[in-house]
């Protein structure tokens, strides 16, 4: 399930910013970020190591009587694709929002263990969460650029952060709009309305929103799922070039998907348990779980 319509001033939509200086999480925190990880990919990138970055520990999250998150620990490499896979309900889009809080927006959901972002535990009482969401940008699955032009969407984040004054805005979103692969198509009509271009170019926007603030991690919930092949084979392959520069973690439907762009995946089953999470390649053809196993082979799901 995907909370796409939330677009806010606050830092909790695609326009989430960075501002790291500012920010109020403490990266000499607990040092979990020393945890390596080898990572095998199976994407394009070679297998290097990948510092934790996040890390959830026994994380449980409850919508009233209803348990999402059962018992979860897994540490996400930075700099690598993490894929999130499994059936329809298994949880997949409550980890992801636990990871910038965005399940602090539903008032019934309560969350147990800890959840862990460069070292520090993002559910202790003092971390900001827009701060949060500023190093934790996130893309929806359905595009929601503001009804602004280009220009401004992808400036958006560094206004609202009165970084503007700071940087060469111009320069930042020419930058931003070349990592989003969206330069070349729209460089000469940057004062045209976001909403006029098509669904893939909106999604590409809101990515080159979301990076134009440079976060630490970009959190994608079904990224793709409303766009046709053409748009979704280049949001591919911009997730796999992103993940050079950001910590990227993505949930999908599409288990194709998954072994095409991911360097780790995750496999959720029913009541929201992780019951295997490893090297893509390893999951895809030789799973430790039966039920991962049948899952993959598409014996239910
Ligand atoms: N805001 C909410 N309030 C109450 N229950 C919720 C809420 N969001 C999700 N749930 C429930 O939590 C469980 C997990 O939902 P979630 O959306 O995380 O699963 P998912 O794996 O992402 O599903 P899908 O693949 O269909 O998007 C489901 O039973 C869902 O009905």
């Amino acid at each position: 399930m995907s909370n796409n319509e939330i677009a806010t001033d606050d830092g909790i939509d695609g326009a989430t910013t960075t501002d790291t200086a500012s920010n109020t999480l403490d990266p000499s925190g607990d040092p979990l970020v020393d945890h390596d990880i080898s990572v095998e990919g199976s994407g394009s990138r070679s297998a290097s190591s990948g510092k934790t970055v996040i890390e959830s520990r026994n994380l449980d999250v409850y919508y009233d009587d209803l348990q999402a998150i059962d018992d979860v620990s897994m540490a996400i490499p930075a700099r690598q694709v993490t894929a999130m896979i499994g059936p329809s309900g298994c949880g997949k889009s409550t980890f992801l929002r636990c990871i910038n809080r965005m399940n602090d927006l539903v008032d019934s959901a309560r969350i147990e263990g800890e959840l862990r972002f460069d070292g520090q535990d993002v559910y202790e009482q003092d971390i900001d969460p827009v701060a949060l969401r500023r190093r934790i940008g996130m893309v929806f699955q359905h595009p929601n650029p503001f009804p602004k032009s280009i220009y401004d969407n992808v400036a958006y984040g560094l206004r609202v952060q009165g970084r503007d004054g700071e940087v060469d805005l111009d320069q930042q979103v020419e930058e931003s709009l070349r990592r989003a692969a969206l330069w070349d198509e729209v460089k000469d009509q940057l004062d045209k309305s976001a909403l006029d271009l098509s669904g893939g170019q909106q999604q590409r926007l809101c990515i080159a929103r979301a990076i134009a603030v440079d976060p630490d991690v970009i959190l994608m919930d079904e990224p793709a799922s409303a766009l046709d092949p053409i748009a979704t084979s280049k949001i591919e392959d911009l997730i796999e070039e992103l993940a050079e520069e950001f910590t990227v973690v993505i949930v999908t439907h599409n288990m194709q998907q998954a072994a095409r762009i991911s360097d780790r995946t995750a496999v959720f089953l029913t009541g929201g348990e992780l019951v295997e999470y490893d090297d893509t390649g390893t999951i895809f053809e030789n799973p430790e779980s039966q039920r991962v196993e049948d899952y993959i082979t598409g014996k239910f799901g």
